[in-house]
């Protein structure tokens, strides 16, 4: 590429993310307006993160783990979250069901893949999911990777081994898979929008098309269970209010400054906890929509 058109092509860059920064901005601000509902299915272990943080954040939670519960229930929940983090044998109807629901009325939904590549009734559930996919995927590194490989969307090689809950891959490595994940559920969903979200020490969020890296955070996020589960219930209250990209950057950016803040009142894990939560309440639509977004 010659100098001029190099030029041109970054300030076409700054005007993409000048316009994203405005529309998460927009967001934001939505979400503190109109505390949206955000229903979810999610794990045993970080339920009631999940719910205040959605809570902290300007939404409205609901939990459930009955198929007529939150299939009725989704007319009156903006989207909806699922979290596979802890399973009951009933799960393998109950899920599949409520994925193949949302999919017939184009209702949006998230999902944490969380431990994606271990045991065989979370493997039967995740497949099912390909058929009824959600709008946007949020995990850490090692989930996206076995998610897209499990779909078929990457070629399996040596990280399609089993992740537990935490990571073992670094975001880098799940550069393609998420891009591939993307690509996928942009084409499943009614309007061709969708997004996936990687989690760790620098963040990562891609439509399929762009991939948008997001620094900060605190390594402390990773000293409390369910800083990504209740990541993925807040992604869903942004996804009540806006497109999927914008709702996966704006929630990822939320949780990035209000790591940072935490951090810096806190000295351990329970007191940060709670001063995450004072922090997603605190932060201000303009900190989110000032976050550093990188496409390079
Ligand atoms: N080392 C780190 N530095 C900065 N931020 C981090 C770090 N590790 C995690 N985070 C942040 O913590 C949040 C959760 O990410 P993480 O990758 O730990 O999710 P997870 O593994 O799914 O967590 P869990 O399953 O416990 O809910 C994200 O907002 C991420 O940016
Ligand atoms: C610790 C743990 N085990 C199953 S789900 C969960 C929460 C973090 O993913
Ligand atoms: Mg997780």
């Amino acid at each position: 590429m010659s100098e001029s058109s190099q030029a041109i092509a970054a300030d076409r860059d700054d005007a993409d993310i000048a316009a994203l920064k405005a529309r998460i901005r927009k967001a934001a601000e939505a979400v503190r307006e109109r505390t949206p509902m955000a229903q979810s299915f999610t794990n045993f272990v970080t339920i009631n993160l999940v719910a205040n943080a959605q809570l902290a954040a300007g939404g409205a939670a609901a939990m459930s783990f009955l198929p007529d519960d939150v299939i009725d229930t989704a007319t009156m929940s903006g989207a909806d979250y699922i979290n596979v983090g802890t399973l009951l044998p009933f799960y393998k109807d109950a899920l599949p069901k409520i994925a193949r629901a949302f999919h017939k009325t184009g209702h949006k939904w998230v999902l944490d893949p969380v431990a994606a590549g271990i045991g065989s009734t979370r493997t039967e559930i995740l497949r099912a999911f390909r058929a009824a996919p959600p709008t946007i995927v949020r995990g850490n590194a090692s989930e996206i990777i076995a998610l897209a490989t499990m779909w078929g969307l990457v070629s399996p090689d040596d990280a399609t081994r089993p992740a537990g809950v935490e990571s073992v891959d670094e975001v880098e490595a799940a550069v393609e898979p998420a891009k591939a994940l993307a690509r996928f559920l942009a084409a499943s969903a009614p309007d061709g929008e969708a997004a996936v979200a990687v989690s760790g020490k620098a963040d990562l969020v891609t439509d399929g098309e762009t991939v948008y890296r997001l620094p900060g955070g605190s390594a402390m996020m990773a000293k409390i269970t369910g800083a990504g589960c209740s990541l993925g219930g807040v992604t869903a209250v942004c996804l009540a209010v806006t497109d999927p990209l914008t709702a996966a950057l704006a929630a990822t950016a939320l949780y990035d400054r209000a790591g940072e803040a935490a951090e810096q009142v806190s000295n351990g894990p329970g007191s940060f906890q709670v001063a995450f939560l004072d922090a997603l309440w605190n932060t201000t639509p303009d900190q989110i929509a000032s976050s550093e977004i990188l496409t390079v």
